[in-house]
């Protein structure tokens, strides 16, 4: 387990979007070149979707084998199949809709109008059983070997939707849970867990701007997860911040020290 985080700092988010889009590209190529597929968990927000889009234009995206791919979500928003504040409808706009990924490859997580109707918690249980499913007996607590787990972090210090104090960020048993009540709307929503996050073999948290500088300094500085749970969210191989200079403007100086003058 790699708690210690990694930081790496880019000018502007523009370019953090394009060096991390050029980072996952090569990940993905050597997983499959080593195992023969990979396995990426997106997250929603505006650096995901910034980095999607970045990796739809992006050249050697053709690198990738798109039909060896599988793709699982990190958090969704409770939404009828096709809203547009659903995580997985940005997602196939940024860039989903423009690869050729294998449709049963591409793991979604369950909407509002979907087989569960407005049972958020039911939903949530499926998704655990569909990663359950794909798990094989290597794999670690119930879901299959995520290659890179990405996450946005919001200005609150939530990750996918664990939000500081609510009961899911206590989570330590089940993989997949449903979320009542998240303070950023919609209130709810269906989330990946701490224990489900911490099986991926590389964590990567993604802040750029500067309304994400108080969030990183916090969860970087030994915050704890309940109340940060950025603070909680690490790899078993690596852990990894890419922010932009915005973003890690408040940053201790141990961590982040200023460019010399
Ligand atoms: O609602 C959500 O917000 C977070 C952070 O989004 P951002 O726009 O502030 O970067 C995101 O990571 C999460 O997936 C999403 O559901």
């Amino acid at each position: 387990m790699s708690t210690t985080p990694q930081l790496v700092v880019h000018r502007d988010k523009e370019l953090m979007a394009q060096a991390a889009a050029a980072r996952l590209i090569t990940r993905i190529v050597d997983a499959q070149a080593s195992r023969g597929s990979a396995s990426v968990v997106l997250t929603g927000g505006r650096n995901g979707n910034g980095l999607l889009a970045a990796l739809a234009a992006a050249p050697a995206r053709d690198a990738v084998d798109w039909g060896r791919l599988d793709l699982w979500w990190g958090d969704e928003r409770f939404l009828p199949e096709g809203d547009p504040e659903r995580n997985v409808t940005q997602a196939r706009e940024a860039l989903l809709d423009a690869v050729p990924l294998d449709p049963e490859r591409v793991h979604a997580m369950p909407a509002s109008d979907g087989p569960h109707g407005i049972d958020v918690d039911t939903a949530a249980a499926a998704y655990a059983e569909e990663l359950a499913r794909a798990a094989g007996p290597t794999n670690h607590g119930g879901v299959p070997e995520f290659d890179v787990l990405m996450l946005g972090v919001g200005p609150d210090t939530h990750v996918a939707s664990l939000f500081p104090e609510l009961p899911a960020v206590r989570e330590t048993e089940r993989t997949v849970v449903g979320v009542h009540g998240a303070p950023k709307p919609p209130p709810t929503r269906v989330t990946l867990t701490l224990p489900a996050i911490r099986a991926a073999r590389e964590v990567w948290l993604l802040a750029a701007g500067e309304d994400k500088a108080e969030a990183a300094a916090i969860a970087l500085s030994g915050a704890g997860e309940i109340q940060a749970p950025a603070a909680g969210a690490y790899g078993r191989a690596r852990t990894l911040w890419l922010l932009d200079a915005a973003a890690a403007s408040q940053l201790p100086r141990a961590l982040y020290p200023p460019a010399s003058a």
